[in-house]
């Protein structure tokens, strides 16, 4: 009877002591959690462990803007266990990114960067630091290399091949985005490998649909949840593995086709006749001005196909969608471009300041529905202080441009579609410094000037030839507000017709 007394209070004693250090454990870890380093800036607590994760909709740049209003432009926000910090305002962004550009050049560790980063570290996805100036100055040197009329005369001849596929399908419905991803896909190989691929070109069709899926594979829900608790990559079971295998499988095929295109070139590269991107890296690899790539690393051409082409053509999608809906719009374009170049004339860069309204109206695209609301999240490369806050070093930044694009102090009913706001009493086009789509500072789109160029010659070609409207027979026809967020803000899948002029 004693015994069996006894060992019932063993057991007690045990469970009690157990209780009694999760406890502890579960309070530590909460005052570690509510625990903000000193002169840290304000914002939302959340809960222990997942912070303000649960808080978040589909559209967090939405999210972070109310709490902008509770605690100003520069917040900080636990997301999982991860110190993130948002800034908002033009104001903030120019003082961050720009004056101090060398502290907020990072970028983070995070799942699919860390993926994609590949061994020389390339260019978009690189944390920062010298191997990252040394390629990024290689990578802007190697642009401004090709001058703009090269890059506008392998737009224009690639806008010949779109155009004729689009009339291919003869004003039946068809969902555009294949031919557009193709079409920048394209412009970018024409200027960094010095060729094009055909529509019907298997191997490249693969490709595209690979970029495509990485893409959407970055918007899964799944890729949130590793992100912010990266510990479950480590899981060797289903679906967390096979999430981060199917993302390392779609870019080595894109990594072994880059890798082909530049052994090609290896074999007739002559330094006296450089063709494109891939021969200035050639000749810069035998001068031993850029020692530290590998020879088989392909990292930099990579971030060049990711950065450049769904970025463009899900902006050019969502153009689309805009004049499809704002049939106004569309009117007003066509009578632009008729009136200055007609129907048959050949349009160029030289043409913009004769289509204002046209000018305009990208503009607005770019503002209403920029696909980066939240550019690419950076990190803070030393502690530095800013307004009186001090960011230590290692934190994670996001960027709202979201924000700035509909900021009721900046624009009048930002949440209208109207590209007249970007036009002066006279009708001529007003370049706004607050569309930001591309961002600013070291670490701005390095393809800015190019995706500006395709965008304008893309919309002039398709307004001149074709009339483009929704589907009437889709039961759930598209809005404004069909997108899907993740890396990028891009429209969900929708059919358009398009009829000769
Ligand atoms: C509409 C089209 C595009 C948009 C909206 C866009 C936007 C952006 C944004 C927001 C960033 C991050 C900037 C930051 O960290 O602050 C970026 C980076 C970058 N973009 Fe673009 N981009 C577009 C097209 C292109 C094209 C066509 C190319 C290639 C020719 C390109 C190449 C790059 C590169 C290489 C970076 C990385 C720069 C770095 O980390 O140093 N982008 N882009």
């Amino acid at each position: 009877m004693d015994l069996f007394r006894y060992r019932w209070v063993t057991l007690l004693d045990y469970a009690f002591s157990t209780v009694g250090l999760v406890t502890c454990l579960i309070c530590l870890m909460t005052w570690l959690w509510y625990r903000k380093p000193p002169n840290y800036p304000p914002g939302p607590r959340g809960f222990p462990i997942l912070g303000v994760l649960p808080y978040l909709s589909q559209y967090p740049e939405r999210d972070f803007a109310k709490w902008k209003k509770i605690y100003g432009p520069l917040i900080s926000l636990p997301m999982g266990w991860q110190k993130w910090i948002v800034i908002h305002d033009y104001d903030l962004i120019i003082e961050t990114l720009v004056k101090y550009s060398e502290q907020f050049h990072g970028r983070p560790h995070l799942l699919f960067y860390d993926i994609a980063r590949g061994k020389s570290g390339g260019i978009v996805f690189n944390i920062g630091g010298p191997k990252w100036k040394r390629q990024r100055q290689f990578g802007s040197a190697a642009m401004k290399s090709f001058s703009k009329q090269k890059i506008e005369t392998r737009i224009i001849e690639e806008l010949r091949y779109f155009s004729q596929e689009i009339q291919n399908q003869k004003g039946k419905p068809f969902n555009i985005q294949q031919f557009l991803t193709t079409s920048a896909a394209n412009i970018l190989c024409s200027v960094v490998f010095g060729r094009r691929f055909d529509y019907d070109d298997e191997k490249f069709r693969e490709i595209v649909k690979n970029l495509g899926d990485q893409f959407k594979l970055a918007s899964h829900w799944m890729t949130m949840v590793l992100t912010f608790v990266p510990t479950l990559c480590y899981a060797p079971f289903p679906p967390f593995s096979t999430h981060v295998e199917s993302s390392r499988k779609q870019l080595s095929a894109i990594n072994e086709y880059i890798r082909q295109i530049i052994e090609e070139h290896r074999s007739s590269f002559d330094q006296n006749d450089i063709r494109d991107v891939v021969d200035q890296y050639l000749l810069k690899e035998l001068e031993e001005i850029e020692p530290n790539i590998p020879k088989d690393d392909v990292g930099l051409f990579l971030d060049f196909f990711i950065a450049g082409t769904e970025t463009t053509a899900s902006s050019m999608r969502w153009a689309l969608l805009c004049v499809a809906i704002k049939q106004d719009v569309q009117r007003k374009c066509q009578e632009e471009i008729d009136k200055v170049l007609g129907r048959d004339g050949v349009p160029s860069m030289a043409h913009r300041s004769n289509l204002p309204y046209i000018c305009a109206t990208l503009q607005e695209i770019l503002r209403f529905k920029a696909v980066t609301p939240l550019a690419l999240p950076r990190r803070v490369t030393q502690d530095v202080e800013i307004r009186g806050y001090h960011i230590p070093k290692d934190t994670k930044v996001f960027i709202n441009l979201w924000q700035l694009h509909y900021d009721e102090a900046i624009w009048k009913d930002p949440w209208e579609f109207k590209p007249e706001r970007h036009l002066d009493d006279d009708g001529c086009f007003r370049h706004s410094k607050h569309v930001m789509p591309f961002s600013v500072g070291a670490r701005a789109c390095l393809g800015e000037q190019m995706a500006r160029m395709e965008m304008f010659l893309t919309l002039v070609v398709i307004m001149q030839k074709f009339l483009v409207r929704l589907n009437p027979a889709d039961p759930d026809p598209p809005t404004f507000d069909s997108g899907t967020n993740g890396t990028i803000y891009i429209p969900k899948a929708f059919d358009l017709v398009m009829d000769t002029r």
